[in-house]
C-alpha cells in the first residue's frame, strides 16, 4: 500500500509505517501526481484535497489530523466514493488554553478584572463547549450562540446580535462555511463591528474567514475601542501585515498547537484507517505519548484565585510569547513573510494542555478548589 502524507503529521512512522510505504510531502504543495498513485492520503488544514488532486487518482482514503475541514471537498468526496476522516475534538483543548492565556494577557494590559466581564462564545461544538464549561466553572458570566444547535436542540442559547451588543468578550469557534442558512463566511464584517460595545475583547481562533479581515482592519484604523486577538487569518499563510500591528495578539495559527493535540489528531486517524481496512488498531497514543513535563505545582492556602489562575495557565502557555515571535516574522517580502509564517508552525516549541497538569492544594480552600476542578487540573 502507498501512502501520502504531510510532512508535519507527527509519529507517521508509529502510526502508519507498519500499512506500506510513507511518501512525505510538504502539505501546502501536494500535488495530482504526487497523489496518483496512493492509496491513502494523510493531511493537515493546508492541503486543498479535492477533484483537481485526486481525480484518477487510486485514493480511497483521506484522512486529515485536524478539527476543521473546511480544506476538504466532501461533496466530491461522496460521488467519488472516497472515505474520509478527521479528528474530532483532538486539539480542542490547546485551543481553550490559547483563549484562557490571551484572556489573562488583556486583563494584564487593560487593567480590567477577568471575573466582571460578560463571556460570549460563538460555536458551541468541541472547542467552545470546553471553553464555555470552564469560564461557567470559574463562575464568570457566558452567553451561548448556536443556531444549529439551537435549532436541533432548544436549550440556552442567544442570538449572535445578543452577543455583540452585550458581551464584553467574544471568542469565536465555529467552522468555516459558505454555504447553508448558518455559513460563517464573513460571520464578523463592518456591521456586527459597528455593533460592539466599546471596549469589547475579540478573539478568532477558529478560521480567519470567519472575521472580514479586511473590515476588521479598517474598523481598527479608524481608532474603534476594540480589543482583538487573532490566531487565523485569511488567505493565510499571507498575513495583513497592517492589521496583525493591530491586534493586541497576533499568532500564527497555533491556539491547537499543543503536542497532545498533534499527537491526539494522528492517533485518531490510524484509528479512522484501521476502521477502513476493518482492521483492530495495533498502536495506542498513550504508549507514546510523553508524561507531562512539569514537576507537580504546589499551591499555598492563602494563595488567592486571581494568583493561582494566571499561576496554572501560565504555567503551561503563555501566547505573548508566539505573538512576539510572530511579529518579528513579519519583517522582509510577501514570500518571506509566508514562509516564515509556515516555519513558526512546523518548528512549534514543546506545548502540553493545562488538564495535564498536576496540583497539589497544600491546605484547605473551597475557592481554590474550585477554580482548579474549573480549569481541569489533575488534584494529587
Ligand atoms: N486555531 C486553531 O488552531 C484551531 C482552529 N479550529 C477551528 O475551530 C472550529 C471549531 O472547532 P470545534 O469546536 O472542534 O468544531 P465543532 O464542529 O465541534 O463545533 C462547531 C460548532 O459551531 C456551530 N456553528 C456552526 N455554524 C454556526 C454559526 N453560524 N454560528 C454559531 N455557531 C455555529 C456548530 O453548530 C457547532 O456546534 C473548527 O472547525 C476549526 O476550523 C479548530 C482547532 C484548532
Ligand atoms: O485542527 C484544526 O482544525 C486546526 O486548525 C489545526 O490547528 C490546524 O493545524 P494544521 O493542520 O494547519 O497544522
Amino acid at each position: 500500500m502507498l501512502l501520502v502524507a504531510d510532512e508535519n503529521i507527527p509519529l507517521l512512522d508509529e502510526f502508519f509505517a507498519n500499512f506500506g510505504e510513507i511518501r512525505r510531502y510538504p502539505g501546502r504543495s501536494i500535488s495530482a501526481e504526487q497523489v496518483r498513485d496512493a492509496d491513502a492520503l494523510l493531511v493537515r488544514s493546508v492541503t486543498r484535497v479535492d477533484e483537481a488532486l485526486l481525480a484518477g487518482s487510486r485514493v480511497r482514503f483521506v484522512g486529515t489530523c485536524t478539527i476543521g475541514t473546511d480544506h476538504l471537498d466532501l461533496a466530491y468526496f461522496a460521488g467519488a466514493g472516497i472515505h474520509w476522516a478527521s479528528a474530532p475534538g483532538c486539539n480542542a483543548r490547546g485551543v481553550v488554553d490559547y483563549v484562557l492565556g490571551s484572556l489573562l494577557a488583556l486583563a494584564e494590559q487593560t487593567g480590567q478584572r477577568l471575573d466582571q466581564l460578560v463571556y460570549g462564545v460563538v460555536g458551541a461544538g468541541q472547542v467552545g463547549s470546553r471553553l464555555v464549561r470552564v469560564l461557567q466553572g470559574l463562575g464568570w458570566q457566558v452567553r451561548v450562540c448556536d443556531p444549529p444547535r439551537q435549532a436541533a436542540e432548544g436549550g440556552d442559547f442567544v442570538e449572535l446580535a445578543q452577543i455583540l451588543g452585550e458581551c464584553d468578550v467574544i471568542s469565536l469557534h465555529t467552522p468555516l462555511t459558505r454555504e447553508g442558512d448558518h455559513a460563517t463566511h464573513h460571520l464578523i464584517g463592518a456591521a456586527q463591528l459597528q455593533a460592539l460595545k466599546p471596549g469589547t475583547w475579540l478573539i478568532n481562533a477558529s478560521r480567519g474567514a470567519v472575521v472580514d479581515n479586511a473590515a476588521l482592519r479598517a474598523h481598527l484604523e479608524a481608532d474603534a475601542e476594540l480589543e482583538v486577538v487573532l490566531d487565523v487569518w485569511e488567505g493565510e499563510p499571507q498575513v495583513d501585515v497592517e492589521l496583525a500591528a493591530l491586534c493586541q495578539l497576533a499568532t500564527p495559527h497555533i491556539a491547537g498547537y499543543s503536542l497532545d493535540g498533534k499527537l491526539r489528531g494522528t492517533a485518531m486517524i490510524h484509528e479512522a484507517f484501521c476502521a477502513f481496512l476493518g482492521q483492530v488498531p495495533q498502536r495506542h497514543l498513550s504508549d507514546l505519548l510523553p508524561t507531562p513535563w512539569l514537576s507537580e505545582l504546589q499551591v499555598a492556602p492563602e494563595a488567592s484565585p486571581d494568583w493561582l489562575l494566571a499561576q496554572v495557565c501560565r504555567a503551561v502557555y503563555d501566547p505573548r510569547l508566539d505573538d512576539a515571535n510572530f511579529l518579528r516574522s513579519l519583517q522582509g517580502d510577501a514570500a518571506t513573510r509566508r514562509a516564515a509564517f509556515d516555519q513558526l508552525r512546523k518548528h512549534y516549541p514543546y506545548r502540553r494542555e493545562i488538564d495535564g497538569l498536576k496540583v497539589r492544594m497544600l491546605g484547605e480552600n473551597p475557592a481554590q478548589s474550585a477554580l482548579l476542578h474549573a480549569l481541569g487540573v489533575q488534584l494529587v
